[in-house]
This record gives structure tokens, sequence and C-alpha cells, in this order.
């Protein structure tokens, strides 16, 4: 068991190249335990690879890597009873109940059990957790998109793991939907179990995640809470003028937009309305971080004026 304030995932130069191709240089990270992380990153960033070395799925090129203080490559089998992995929905078990599916799975780890850890969760006691305690019953086909993804998550936790991988855990659901794993995810903050999940939705990762890592160009560009990569990556605000002749719209991104504000309007008076002034957002951060990553600039504060026209 892992004591309280040692890393659950502790990566070194994680390093992962597909022939010449190199997907993962030197990557180095520590996810403390109880975090919920969300990994996020353009198509082709290694998200999966990430995780799939973490799981000990694939192997890695090069590098240190230490999953609850084992690595994962050579994990003895009761390594992985305390791993839970939430991957695509169950599909193939679509004529099973949602129970039957619980109980068959949660078996698998009964061997597993240890007097501080009782494995497999009691299947009610799982079913009330995820709020799926009214369609025990039910047959898996037969369960909306979010409350199958909700059986997706139990499936993860059955085993009761210490360390949980979602794969992009909302993917393909309408806004209800959406909205049902949220709020599981919310609720599921108190269990102390480290979840890493990875997303494209960056309102997604704002909402259920501690922290945010943002993978583009083989490197972690980003790595601190909304609030953080908003404040220290994010010095700029945005400002949007309307060129009065053309009716054209452009975006400015902007570190002292007072200054520079009063430097337009002195220069084109009548010429340009300011259309709104705020600051950047997340996603303004992101596409930048990710945009820099993948042509090599240089990674330092987002200070430069970027125009965009609209
Ligand atoms: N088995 C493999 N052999 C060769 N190249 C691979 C293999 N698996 C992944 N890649 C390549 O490695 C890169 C990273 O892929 P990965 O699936 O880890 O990215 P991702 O961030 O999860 O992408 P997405 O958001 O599209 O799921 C991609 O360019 C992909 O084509």
């Amino acid at each position: 068991m892992n004591a309280r304030g040692t890393p659950v995932v502790s990566c070194r130069g994680l390093t992962m190249a597909y022939g010449e191709h190199v997907v993962l240089d030197q990557v180095d990270l520590d996810i403390p335990r109880g975090q919920v992380v969300a990994l996020l990153g353009p198509n082709g960033a290694g998200k999966t690879t990430t995780v799939e070395i973490l799981e000990g799925f694939r192997r890695r090129s090069g590098g240190t890597v230490e999953v609850l203080g084992v690595d994962p490559q050579s994990a003895p089998e009761d390594w992985r009873s305390r791993v839970g992995v939430v991957l695509q929905s169950w599909r193939d078990h679509a004529y099973w109940k949602v129970r039957d599916l619980l109980e068959v799975m949660g078996g698998y780890y009964a061997p597993f059990s240890t007097p501080e850890v009782p494995r497999p969760w009691d299947t009610t006691e799982l079913l009330e957790r995820v709020g799926l305690a009214e369609h025990a019953g039910k047959r898996i086909d037969r369960l909306s998109g979010g409350q199958r993804r909700r059986l997706d998550v139990a499936i993860g936790l059955v085993g009761r793991p210490e360390l949980l991988f979602l794969d992009e855990p909302t993917t393909g659901l309408d806004p209800a939907g959406r909205r049902d794993v949220h709020d599981l995810l919310a609720d599921l903050a108190d269990l102390d179990t480290t979840i890493l999940l990875t997303t494209h939705d960056l309102a997604e990762a704002e909402k259920v995640a501690d922290r945010l890592l943002i993978l583009a160009g083989g490197s972690l560009v980003a790595d601190g809470s909304p609030d953080q990569l908003r404040m220290e990556l994010s010095r700029s605000s945005e400002v949007r003028l309307r060129d009065l002749t053309t009716g054209q719209v452009t975006v400015h991104a902007e570190p002292d937009p007072t200054a520079y504000l009063t430097d337009v309007l002195a220069r084109r008076p009548g010429e340009v309305q300011v259309v709104e002034v705020r600051a950047a957002s997340l996603e303004d951060v992101y596409l930048e971080l990710v945009r820099r990553a993948e042509s090599g600039e240089d990674l330092g504060p987002l200070q430069s004026i970027q125009e965009v026209a609209r």
C-alpha cells in the first residue's frame, strides 16, 4: 500500500518512440494520491500512449515509471487489482443485466481481497454509489448513454482500485449524459481514488479535474489547476475591435489592454469600435500552447500579440 504523500504515478524521462516518431520526449510527472487529473492534448499528442504505458499495456522506449510503487511493465498480478481501467462501453455484453455483469467482473478481484481493502465492492453498495440502483435488473442495451457510462465507471471501480484510468468518459454522450457522468465523478471525490482521465473537452476537464496536464509536441506544455493555468499562462486579455468601414472584427491578445486601446483609439479615431475586452479563456490558452508546441516555438508566457481575422 502506498503511504499518503507518495506519488501514485511517478515518471522520469518517460520517452516513447514508434520507429523514428518520438511521441513522448523525456516526460516527468508525479501524481499524488487522491488527485483527479485530466490529460488533454490534440489528436495524436500521445495521451493514449501515456495512459497505456501507465496501465502496463504498452512498453515504453525509455525512462522510469512507477505506478503505485511498481514498474507497470513488470507488475505482479495483485498490482492489477489495485488499478481500474475504464475503456469503451461494454457493448459486447448488451444482453447481460447490470447487476450480473458487476458480480461477474467483481468475482475476478475476490482473490486480491485484503483486510484493509475488501474486494470486490459489494454490488448493491456500488450500484447505489454510481446511481444505478434502480437499473440493477435492466439489460445493458436498455440503458441510456449516461447510465451506460455510469456502468463503465462501476466496472472500473468494482475492484476498489487505488488508481482509476478513464478514457474519454463522455465521448458520444448528449448534454444530459455528460452532466450525469460529471456528477458521478464529483460524487466520487471522497473515495480517495486517484483518477487520471483523458479528454478532448476543456470545459469537462475544468469541471471535473483538480489538475490539468496538456500534452503537445512530445512534452507536457502545461500543468496546473484550471485557475493556475489561466493566471500563470495567460497574462493577456482578449480585445475585439470592429473596423467601422469594413465591418470586420479582429481579435487581439493583449498583455496590457488599456495601453493598447488608448493607442489604437488615438491612432484611429472614429474608425474602430471596441466590441469586447475580456480575460483570455482557458480555451484560448490551450489553443495557443498547442499551436506553439506543434510549431516548435518558445513556450514562454503567453504575451505575444496574436491577430485573428473573424
Ligand atoms: N502502435 C503504434 N504504432 C505506430 N504509431 C503509433 C502507434 N500507436 C500510436 N501511434 C502514433 O503515436 C502518436 C500518438 O498516438 P496516441 O494514440 O497516443 O495519441 P492521442 O493523444 O491519444 O490521440 P487521440 O486524441 O487522437 O486519441 C500518433 O501519431 C499515432 O499515430
